[in-house]
């Protein structure tokens, strides 16, 4: 057997504890496969006393995490602290630095900070990877990057974060409240550090940048990502979606129009006959259109201590068979800066719910104003009792540009037959 591949982790949470427990439960399996043994040397933590349901007393503990970049007897920083900022990212930068690799789970670094470590890995001829920080378990990061990379990819799309996709499902399944629900998906480890991060759609924008980057070749663009979450999303859309024959999924959607890349992450519905309305729980799936290939669809749990650990630990074994890389789908000096395109250039169909007054040509007002903005009525349901008081309805389209839903929205407000907030969900049509 050939020498282990000596391994130093920084951040003994959710992941970290995940990791211990897979190399103690697969190691001999895992070094036939790598052809080396994978030995942790180092840990390093917060808190050293918190129990982590593993032994720990084995392995040397680092108070200053940072030190562990400096080791001569490591060969890979295995960084599942989390952040975009701070002890991340600068112990990632220095081990890079130093010549070591860099295995990490941290979508939200990458996304803000993915070009310029990929470069600086390049530059110390070292590897940087991150299977675990998009999708979880699923090895979309390998799937893109290495078993589609003769296509040309336009469109990239899925359930990205299994935080709200428990949370939605809980909803359906359950009628759980959205509260309730969220500190669940805490207790069990699915959710951010900071939970907003998923239910604002942040999380899942970090994963989707990184996505796009790697189906498109170009570079990461975070800032341009159209962004919204759960919050909005009432127990009657829910409801509403069931009767039309929909679920509301978020999905994160990237795509290449034209010479401009679109890239979204919302609350949709999504029609019950496509695959991503059956993906349930914390499970996360992934669509990506290659022109030779065709249609790929993945799916798999997105978060949580195993299928996180099992993205980890395959990136070690990568790097411990030396077929680490470039860090994205190219070297990081050919990935292309593109253009972010307009939001209402959108048009597909969509759904409108309305808390509108319980009175006599209120309907026929509002059917009017989509006329005029044109918007035509796929269908429409008029179903329960608004907290503004009045009633809700619930408007499907036909296909129809999202300015124009925007601009009958405005009219109604200006009109003031609508109470409340409107809620607009674009309806996933692929
Ligand atoms: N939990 C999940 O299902 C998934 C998490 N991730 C990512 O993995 C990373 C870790 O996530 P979790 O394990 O869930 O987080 P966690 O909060 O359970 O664990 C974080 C660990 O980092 C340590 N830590 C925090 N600040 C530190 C500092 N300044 N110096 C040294 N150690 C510090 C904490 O003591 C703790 O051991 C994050 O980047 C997260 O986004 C990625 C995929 C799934
Ligand atoms: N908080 C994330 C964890 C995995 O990336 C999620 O819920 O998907
Ligand atoms: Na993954």
């Amino acid at each position: 057997m050939n020498s282990p591949l000596r391994i130093a982790l920084a951040g003994l949470g959710t992941v970290g504890g995940g990791v211990v427990k897979l190399l103690d439960e697969n190691r001999d399996l895992i070094a036939r496969r790598a052809g080396r043994p994978i030995e942790i040397v180092a840990i390093s933590a917060r808190d050293r006393s918190r129990d982590r349901g593993v032994d720990l007393s084995r392995f040397e503990w680092v108070d200053d995490t940072s030190s562990l970049a400096e080791r001569d007897d490591v060969d890979v920083v295995v960084e599942l602290i989390g952040g975009s900022d701070g002890p991340a990212v600068a112990l990632v930068r220095s081990a890079i630095a130093s010549g070591k690799a860099v295995v990490t789970a941290n979508k939200a670094m990458i996304a803000h900070h993915g070009l310029e470590l990929a470069g600086a890995a390049e530059r110390a001829g070292t590897a940087l990877k991150y299977e675990a920080a998009v999708a979880g378990g699923i090895p979309i990061i390998k799937a893109i990057r290495e078993g589609a990379a003769a296509n040309r990819i336009d469109r990239v799309y899925g359930i990205l974060n299994g935080t709200c996709n428990y949370i939605l499902t809980e909803m359906e399944e359950n009628g759980a409240a959205f509260a309730d629900v969220l500190a669940e998906a805490q207790r069990l480890g699915y959710a951010e550090a900071d939970p907003t991060f998923d239910i604002d759609g942040i999380d899942a924008a970090h994963k989707l940048a990184i996505l796009a980057s790697l189906a498109f070749g170009s570079e990461i663009d975070f800032a341009s990502v159209l962004t919204s979450g759960i919050r909005a999303v009432a127990a009657t859309d829910i409801a509403h979606a069931a009767e039309l024959g929909f679920r509301v999924r978020l999905v994160g959607l990237a795509e290449v129009v034209g010479d401009r890349i679109h890239q979204r992450v919302h609350a949709c519905l999504v029609p019950l006959t496509n695959p991503l309305a059956k993906v349930s729980g914390s499970l996360n799936a992934v669509v990506a259109e290659g022109n030779f290939v065709g249609r790929l669809f993945f799916e798999g749990r997105g978060a949580g201590e195993g299928p996180t650990a099992s993205a980890v630990v395959a990136d070690l074994i990568d790097i411990a068979r030396g077929e680490a890389g470039p860090a994205f789908s190219m070297p990081s000096e050919h990935l292309e800066p593109i253009g972010a395109g307009e939001a209402g250039d959108r048009r597909g169909r969509y759904y409108l719910r309305l808390s509108v007054a319980d009175e006599t040509g209120v309907l026929a007002e509002l059917t009017a104003t989509l006329r005029d903005a044109g918007v035509s009525i796929d269908s429409l349901i008029q179903r329960g009792q608004a907290e503004s008081g009045g009633v809700f309805i619930a408007i499907v389209s036909h296909e129809t540009s999202e300015s124009a839903v925007r601009e009958a929205i405005e009219a109604m407000r200006a009109s003031g037959s609508v109470l409340g907030e409107p809620m607009l969900m674009h309806i996933l049509d692929f």
